[in-house]
């Protein structure tokens, strides 16, 4: 599992570099983000996984997420991953839509042609990449979370419910909740997993826990002036079904906000503290 180093830049006393390799998964080359904080010789380091939205490559957070501060001071190794396989010989979306296809994996593992051969970014993110970052990175596999923004939050939320004791913290940045609900995630869903919305319960958080999935409890903000709120997201889904499982959420709507990483980095040092005291010890 040999990586090649794209570009590596001391930051914050730490190391942001970038990454590529063959991926297995995906049956293509993926590039994926670390920033190595500072550490003393030896130390093995928590790490949280961010998971990025629509359009997004591994670059979105790297650039304009702001974390790497707290990241420095917390004492955190932050994995940012791409969003999906790309490459000349990946199909797309028919019209080159952006909510769909390149940019858009909605991280699972599609069973339709033409797109199970390599949109397969559920194993990707909860197998082949923990694996690789393992290999190459001082990380401790015991302390592991997750988070991401927009599909990403979709893809951490489902993640961390379906692996309750790998991720020992989960939150979200404007999550997609139920993406069987909605036009983002039936699009997605439908061209990935087939029609029968029975194969979409485990790649729907608000679904997933409706069917019994636990978890120790959920930070998530989203922005009130997000233009995907009320069509896409739909946190109050989110809020019923938390609150009907007796799963702590702490949902906090931030008045004029927008989707954008404005909004992301605004609130990454508040969700890293978060992580971080969970992550301890
Ligand atoms: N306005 C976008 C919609 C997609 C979007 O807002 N993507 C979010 C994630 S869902 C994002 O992070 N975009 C990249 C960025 O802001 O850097 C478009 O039409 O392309």
């Amino acid at each position: 599992m040999t990586i090649q180093t794209v570009s590596t830049n001391r930051s914050h006393g730490g190391v942001q570099g970038v990454y590529r390799h063959a991926s297995q998964a995906t049956g293509t080359d993926m590039v994926f983000s670390v920033y190595v904080p500072p550490h003393a010789d030896g130390a093995r380091l928590p790490v949280v996984w961010y998971l990025s939205g629509l359009t997004c490559t591994h670059a979105n957070v790297t650039e304009k997420g702001e974390f790497r501060r707290a990241c420095a001071e917390l004492g955190l190794i932050f994995v940012a991953p791409d969003t999906s396989p790309r490459g000349p010989d990946v199909p797309g979306d028919a019209n080159n839509a952006y909510d769909f296809g390149l940019g858009a994996g909605f991280y699972v593992d599609a069973t339709e042609a033409p797109f199970a051969r390599n949109y397969r970014m559920w194993s990707y993110v909860t197998d082949e990449l923990p694996k690789i970052v393992s290999g190459n990175f001082p990380l401790d596999a015991r302390r592991q979370s997750i988070m991401g923004h927009s599909m990403g939050g979709h893809g951490a939320l489902t993640v961390a419910l379906r692996n309750p004791h790998r991720y020992r913290a989960a939150s979200a940045f404007a999550p997609i909740v139920a993406p069987s609900q909605v036009p983002w995630g039936i699009k997605a869903l439908t061209g990935y997993l087939g029609p029968s919305k029975e194969a979409w319960r485990s790649h729907d958080t608000v679904a997933l826990i409706e069917d019994g999935a636990k978890y120790s409890g959920f930070l998530v903000d989203v922005g009130e002036a997000d233009n995907f709120l009320k069509e896409q997201l739909k946190p109050e889904l989110l809020q019923a079904a938390c609150t009907k499982a007796n799963i702590p959420l702490t949902l906090r709507r931030q008045p004029g906000y927008d989707h954008s990483y404005y909004f992301i980095s605004t609130f990454m040092s508040d969700h890293l503290r978060w992580h971080a005291e969970r992550l301890k010890g």
